[in-house]
């Protein structure tokens, strides 16, 4: 979760008391590895996890040090430190200070940065980004694309949980990180573009171009701006992209499908109430040759006008949060070019017939402000003591409800653990669950709460590829892959599970936790809670609180 971003195995800064539990059979990482003390986990992934690490003989001297195992199946450390060079010096490229091999630890030193825009989105709490912030995003994404590409490497996997602010002066540029699925394209021998293939290869990230994800193609220039084009258009549309609603696709059926469902999303319809800018950089990027060299310049300068045209600055800097735009507007699609061109009339005059003119007082009167304002803060008053009465005493709210309010406020939780941005709100939503699964006698595990425990163990697993679940239908639920499992397995598991969570040294291990109570709950008959099942719920509250 990106809010294990600030916690420690290591200091005080840690709220844990529990000293750092080693996964069984693989020794812990040391808080030493060559000149650098570990002091604070960043970040962690599929290959290694990254560490705020302090220079033992300097300590003024701060690092992002990523450390992998030297044996493992994914050595993208290895890669890392072959590509970093190339990126040395470009602007909003990290500087790697040093590569090293610790006894079985892989480590690169790299320049420390803050928050990945993932991070800043969920936090914010919105449906959407603001119009000017996706500007600025995209024009900075370009021009670090155009950066890397005109040194020979393309990115590979962009994805929001890859570009990162700066830190301090720095804060309102976009750098972009993991370089682990880099790649040259320029082969060093011969100094060509390298050659297409037809061979079958991985799915990288969400917003992967239909080129490479669906039509297996190998990925080119082209396809690192269709990434940025499909990240842009993500944060601009509720829920986000439709494909990436569900996180990573569990079966080949999954992922069959989600292929489908993506190569038949045309731009005109995922940009659909967009600016035009957006469509019409996705359809460019589509149309590009293999080796085609990408108009960067035209597309940094489209999006700025659009930034302009918007009310916003036209300047790349990513200010954060972001600044109203100086004029108002209604409502979004106002594109430097004629914003109507992809709006019928039928849309435009049912448009005017939402907007309600006689009922309003008209514009200029100051009383029509205060009026306003006066509503604005009862409304967020109103919001907060609704807030507070869910959060604070769950108990008095939820008591009485009937069975069917039981599934509904269920399906509320889980949008709202979908959409939860940090660890905190994440124990906040558990401990909602727990008290809902108590309210009434039948104190089972329903397909609602098992909707909410898959999109609990998904944001614990990797929030960066889940926004929303839309219809979890059965058969992708974890817990129904052990249905015909021994019913009496249950009960020793559920109580070891209790005492485990105590141990779970992050958010990966949480899930997995999460994932095993889910599978030994629906293998029982009746797929009844225990009081132990209550009480490792409460642990995994506990455990977020302690771990935030
Ligand atoms: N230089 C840095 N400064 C600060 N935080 C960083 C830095 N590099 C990475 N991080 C944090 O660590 C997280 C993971 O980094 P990165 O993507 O490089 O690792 P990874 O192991 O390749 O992850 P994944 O397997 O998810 O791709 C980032 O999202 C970011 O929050």
């Amino acid at each position: 979760m990106s809010d294990s971003e600030y916690s420690s195995p290591y200091t005080s800064e840690s709220e844990s008391d529990d000293e750092p539990t080693p996964p069984p059979a693989q020794a812990p990482i040391p808080r030493f590895l060559g000149n650098w003390e570990l002091v604070q986990v960043l970040g962690s992934g599929y290959s290694g996890s990254i560490y705020r690490a302090v220079n033992v003989h300097q300590r003024s001297s701060v690092v992002a040090l990523k450390v992998q195992r030297v044996d493992h199946e994914c050595p993208t450390n290895r890669y890392e430190r072959y590509l970093y060079p190339f990126l040395q010096g470009g602007k909003g490229m990290p500087r790697l200070y040093a590569g090293f091999v610790h006894d079985q630890w892989d480590c690169l030193a790299i320049e420390l940065l803050g928050p990945s825009l993932d991070s800043l989105y969920r936090k914010s709490g919105n449906d959407t980004m603001d119009l000017g912030s996706v500007c600025s995003i995209a024009m900075q994404l370009i021009s670090r694309l155009q950066t890397m590409h005109t040194r020979g490497v393309l990115h590979r996997d962009i994805q929001l949980g890859n570009c990162v602010i700066g830190l301090g002066p720095n804060s309102k540029i976009i750098y972009m990180i993991d370089f682990g699925f880099s790649k040259r394209y320029i082969d060093p021998h011969t100094n060509r573009h390298i050659p297409d293939s037809r061979e079958k290869r991985d799915f990288i990230g969400n917003y992967c171009s239909v080129n490479v994800h669906c039509k297996g193609r190998v990925p080119s220039r082209r396809d690192d701006l269709e990434a940025a084009a499909l990240m842009l258009i993500h944060l601009l549309t509720p829920r986000g992209l439709s494909w990436t609603r569900n996180g990573v696709p569990k079966t080949s059926q999954a992922h069959d499908l989600l292929i489908t469902e993506k190569l038949l999303a045309r731009p005109e319809d995922l940009c659909h109430g967009l600016p035009v800018e957006f469509e019409d950089f996705l359809r460019s990027c589509r149309r590009l040759k293999f080796a085609e060299l990408p108009d960067y310049d035209h597309w940094i300068q489209a999006f700025s006008d659009l930034a302009v045209a918007n009310g916003y600055s036209g300047n790349e800097a990513f200010v954060w949060p972001p600044p109203a735009p100086s004029v108002s507007h209604l409502s979004f699609p106002q594109s430097a070019k004629s914003h109507s061109r992809r709006h019928t009339m039928e849309d435009i005059l049912a448009g005017l017939t939402r907007l309600k003119f006689d009922a309003e007082p008209v514009l200029g009167d100051r009383t029509n402000v205060e009026a306003a304002a006066k509503k604005a803060k009862e409304y967020l008053h109103k919001s907060a003591e609704r807030n507070a009465k869910v959060s604070k005493s769950g108990d008095s709210v939820l008591a009485g409800r009937t069975s069917k309010s039981k599934g509904m406020l269920l399906a509320d939780l889980s949008t709202r653990a979908s959409r939860a941005g940090d660890n905190g709100s994440l124990a906040t939503l558990v401990k909602e669950f727990n008290q809902i699964l108590q309210m009434n006698s039948s104190r089972t595990l329903t397909k609602e709460a098992s909707r909410f425990l898959d999109v609990l163990y998904k944001q614990l697993y990797d929030p960066s590829v889940f926004i929303q679940p839309v219809k979890v239908t059965r058969t992708r639920s974890f817990g129904d892959e052990a249905l015909d499992a021994p019913a009496n397995a249950k009960l020793g598991v559920v109580a070891r599970l209790k005492f485990d969570v105590r141990k779970a040294q992050d958010n990966k291990a949480l899930a997995a936790l999460v994932e095993e109570f889910a599978k030994v709950t629906n293998r029982c008959a009746g797929r009844s809670i225990t009081k132990d099942g209550f009480a490792f719920l409460d642990g995994i509250a506990q455990r977020l609180l302690a771990m935030q």
